[in-house]
């Protein structure tokens, strides 16, 4: 039999420990590293910071709504504070999964992501799927996980160690609902829709996806990425940032721009490609990365909100008419995220794929 154990990679957080140089796998396309591309521009401005609280009170809507209109006319992401989630319970599920992180690879494998240690599935522990043997690797490990439909979620596979975590986590995906409802209600106000119309495209059974990710440092920052370039599949995410070390980037006109880290526990949120579609265009889900650095260990938490992977994802037909007509075709959800995962290894976008 042909030998397949390219399709399993290692624990990046293992190879950290033991190589001086990232292995030719992890390596980006030479094009893509030379002069220092991977150090990413200081952006122009400040990140858009909306409050959320004032966001959804009847004084001082218009002002942040005027400026999440801005954000998402401009970079496609923003920070919301005030967002009502407390600090210690960020704080609490941050601490809990990095202790995760921390235990021996044999305990986490436990909760591995590879069905009889070959079968790659989303959920568990791991890494992203290697569809072929030339791909290039991201250097990080990741837990992903499905916390909504609650009556849904695995939870063999929710780490019991620390014992905090299954706790803190359902706690959590609580109190990111409410901030995910109050967003989506304010951009269909801005769509001139109904407030609910766009929580209402996720039918009766919207899920959502946390997805705890951990960049080891790396010896080698300038040849490799912490995640590949891409836009989320979902319809919106929460990326809880690491407090200290900064990583993420996102293109804008050609040029990669740092989004330094926030300490004051804001989320940020960014638009991804299915509210793209039901948008019909209007708003972007930005490309984004993140790098690594050779001093610190890094760790960001998203909070992907997706559609019911049964039900279709289109255009909003409140938003067509004779002027404005369809600009992407109709598409399963589940279809949808399949194609994401081709796509994403061979470093595409599947919403080009849907452009009328
Ligand atoms: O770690 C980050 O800052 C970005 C993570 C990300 O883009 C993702 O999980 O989709
Ligand atoms: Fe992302």
């Amino acid at each position: 039999m042909a030998d397949e154990s390219w399709r399993v990679p290692s624990s990046v957080q293992e190879l950290a420990a033991t190589v001086q140089e990232p292995p030719s796998r992890y390596l980006v396309p030479e094009q893509d590293r030379l002069s220092d591309q991977l150090a990413g521009a200081e952006m122009p401005e400040p990140v858009p910071t909306i409050d959320l609280r004032r966001l959804l009170m009847s004084d001082g809507a218009d002002e942040e709504a005027a400026k999440l209109r801005y954000a998402l006319q401009s970079w496609g992401f923003f920070l919301v504070t005030d967002h009502g989630i407390e600090a210690s319970l960020m704080d609490a599920l941050i601490a809990a999964s990095r202790e995760f992180f921390r235990k021996p690879l044999q305990e986490k494998q436990v909760y591995s992501n590879l069905i009889g240690g070959k079968q790659w599935q989303l959920q568990g522990y791991g890494n992203d799927p290697v569809k072929t043997q030339d791909q290039i690797l991201d250097w990080s490990d990741r837990l992903h996980l499905r916390v909504e439909p609650e009556d849904e979620r695995n939870l063999d596979l929710w780490p019991g160690h620390p014992e905090s975590f299954r706790g803190l986590l359902h706690e959590y995906t609580l109190s990111c609902k409410r901030v995910k409802d109050g967003i989506l209600r304010a951009m269909a106000r801005l769509l001139e829709l109904d407030d609910d119309c766009i929580l209402n495209q996720f039918g009766d059974k919207g899920c959502t996806h946390a997805r705890f990710n951990y960049y080891p440092a790396c010896p080698r920052p300038d040849l490799v990425l912490g995640i590949r370039p891409h836009s989320d599949v979902c319809v919106l995410t929460l990326l809880l940032m690491d407090q200290h070390v900064a990583g993420l980037q996102v293109l804008r006109d050609g040029t990669w721009y740092s989004v330094p880290a926030v300490h004051n526990r804001a989320l940020l949120v960014n638009v991804g490609v299915s509210l793209e579609i039901m948008s019909n265009g209007i708003f972007k889900g930005p490309v984004h990365r993140a790098v690594t650095n050779s001093e610190k260990e890094r760790m960001s938490l998203a909070m992907f909100y997706s559609v019911d992977l049964g039900k279709e994802i289109e255009p909003i037909p409140e938003l067509l008419d004779e002027k404005q007509p369809a600009r992407y075709k109709k598409i399963k959800c589940s279809d949808f995220v399949a194609g994401h995962y081709e796509y994403f290894s061979k470093r595409e976008r599947v919403i080009e794929s849907l452009k009328i």
